[in-house]
């Protein structure tokens, strides 16, 4: 995956939070980005999600499914537990059984299998923060971002959190994070970028300790020569959603789906040669899918 020249403001005349970023992310690598607080890590990890679109430049080659855990995660959804995670599961891809079972081993991997019938809105923050970090690892991504994703966790969840987060880059996927503990995973990132006043350096690998637990070594060497074997040259359409049931499996193009950050609405990305079989599909689900907004990368529609 690319971000080829990318710039983000908010706002038409908004100060530029990122410009000019070029960033090779490779498959099966443990990527750390840092930098100190309000510097636009966060807006940087939602371009890579595809939660957010550039002002400019272009991002290719996001693997067809992505995952993602924001800052902050929103808790007051009128669901319980089990069966947002059951929709977030259905919503990714999952059947329906697959996704209950998927849904139940992670929350007991968390130490959360307790509340799978508690409404969200009901939870404690350590244990929404457990139900953000499941529905991100129900189906088995090939991209996971993670915004501070470990913040709020207890210990015990949080090593847990770090052997999930091994295991995905292990199987091939790209993992990028942020946290403000230097000691996360140290000694383990593939790369390691830096965002400060608005652009994106990459620093020099991090040197595995004896003490770091093995992993892929192919990610290792993927990221060392910078190439980036799943590249792909096509746009993405980005359509943000809401309200609809799951969709059936075999759209065509690759459709990603994450939650939005706003905790009501759905981010579904695609090909954009695909994009109008994924439309059909959202408006002919029964009750359909309420369109909020539809763009190409940068470009709103
Ligand atoms: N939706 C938005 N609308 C307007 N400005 C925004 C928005 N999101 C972020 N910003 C601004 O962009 C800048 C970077 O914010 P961002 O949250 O990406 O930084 P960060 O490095 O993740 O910060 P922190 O470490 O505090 O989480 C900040 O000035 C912030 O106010």
């Amino acid at each position: 995956m690319r971000l080829d020249g990318v710039g983000r403001r908010y706002g038409l005349r908004g100060p530029w939070v990122l410009r000019e970023v070029d960033l090779a992310l490779p498959a099966g690598a443990l990527v750390r980005i840092t930098g100190t607080n309000g510097t636009g890590k966060s807006t940087l990890l939602r371009l890579i999600a595809g939660i957010d679109a550039p002002t400019r430049g272009r991002i290719t080659g996001r693997p067809a499914r992505t995952a993602y855990v924001p800052e902050r995660f929103p808790a007051a959804l009128p669901f319980t537990v089990g069966g947002y995670l059951l929709h977030l599961g259905r919503v990714q891809g999952l059947g329906r059984a697959e996704a209950a079972a998927r849904a139940g081993e992670w929350l007991e991997r968390f130490g959360a299998g307790a509340f799978a019938g508690t409404p969200l809105a009901e939870l404690s923050k350590g244990s929404s923060q457990k139900v953000a970090v499941a529905q991100a690892l129900l189906a088995d991504p090939p991209l996971l971002v993670l915004d501070e994703a470990w913040t709020g966790l207890d210990t015990v969840a949080r090593a847990e959190l770090d052997r999930a987060v091994r295991d995905r880059v292990a199987a091939g996927a790209t993992v990028v994070f942020v946290d403000h503990d230097p000691r996360r995973l140290a000694g383990e990132a593939d790369a390691v970028f830096a965002v400060e006043a608005g652009r994106v350096r990459a620093e020099a690998a991090e040197v595995r300790s004896e003490a770091s637990p093995a992993r892929s070594e192919a990610g290792r060497l993927r990221s060392e020569t910078g190439e980036s074997p799943s590249v792909r040259a096509d746009r993405r359409v980005r359509i943000v959603v809401s309200g609809g049931r799951a969709l059936p499996d075999g759209i065509p193009g690759s459709p990603s789906y994450a939650p939005a950050e706003d905790g009501t609405t759905t981010v579904c990305t695609v090909d954009a040669a695909h994009s109008d079989a994924l439309l059909r599909a959202l408006l002919a689900a029964r009750p359909p899918w309420h369109i909020h907004q539809l763009s190409t990368e940068g470009v709103r529609v």
